[in-house]
């Protein structure tokens, strides 16, 4: 699947100058939630994803929000296993609510949709991990770390790229006087 296509047929490849979640800036932005509000193609990724899991023993899938939960949703419904999310807590960390089951031992796929740092999916992790959960890999659709995101499983994604980002002190962008854009 050419899921770069996807993101920029959809209008979800943004040119700017834009503030990441790691506190990095960046000219080039992956907009998934314009992607994933199709169902079409929404299903397709998750179906992708899961084939490159394929064989692999899943209890659940987490993802962490906003993100990560039509993925997961989308992923663990093509593995025959639960969808759930990690939320943001407000202190920098994730947590999983009650209601949504994890068990200790239970096998775990993490998801993202755009992995730059992987701090979120890391976080999400951690909070699964937190209630014994075995983390068995990590799918992405996009992983824009050219490949240097690393979570000590098999980290997969549909598409990898090499999108440049700037601490905020050296960022070419902020010095030709770009307005920065929150999105
Ligand atoms: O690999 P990282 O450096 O952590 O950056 C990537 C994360 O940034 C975005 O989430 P964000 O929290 O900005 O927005 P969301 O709530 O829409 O998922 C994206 O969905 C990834 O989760
Ligand atoms: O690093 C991020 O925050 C980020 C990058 C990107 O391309 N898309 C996104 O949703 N978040
Ligand atoms: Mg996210």
């Amino acid at each position: 699947m050419d899921v770069l296509a996807v993101y920029r047929e959809t209008g979800a490849l943004l040119e700017g100058h834009f503030l990441l979640r790691s506190g990095r800036h960046s000219p080039r932005f992956l907009q998934s939630t314009t992607v994933l509000q199709h169902p079409a193609h929404a299903e397709a990724i998750g179906e992708a994803i899961a084939r490159l899991f394929a064989g692999e023993r899943v209890d659940f899938v987490v993802g962490p929000a906003m993100g990560g939960v039509v993925l997961a949703f989308v992923t663990a419904r093509a593995l025959g296993a639960r969808a759930l999310f990690s939320e943001k807590d407000g202190a920098g960390g994730m947590f999983i609510r009650e209601g949504l089951t994890v068990r200790p031992g239970d096998r775990f796929l993490a998801v993202e949709d755009v992995v730059t740092t992987g701090g979120s999916v890391r976080r999400a992790i951690a909070a699964a991990e937190a209630k014994g959960a075995r983390l068995v890999g990590v799918g992405a659709i996009i992983d824009r770390s050219g490949g240097q995101a690393a979570f000590g499983v098999p980290f997969r994604a549909l598409a990898t790229l090499e999108f440049p980002t700037y601490a905020p002190e050296a960022c070419p962008l902020c010095a030709a006087g770009v307005p920065l854009e929150e999105v």
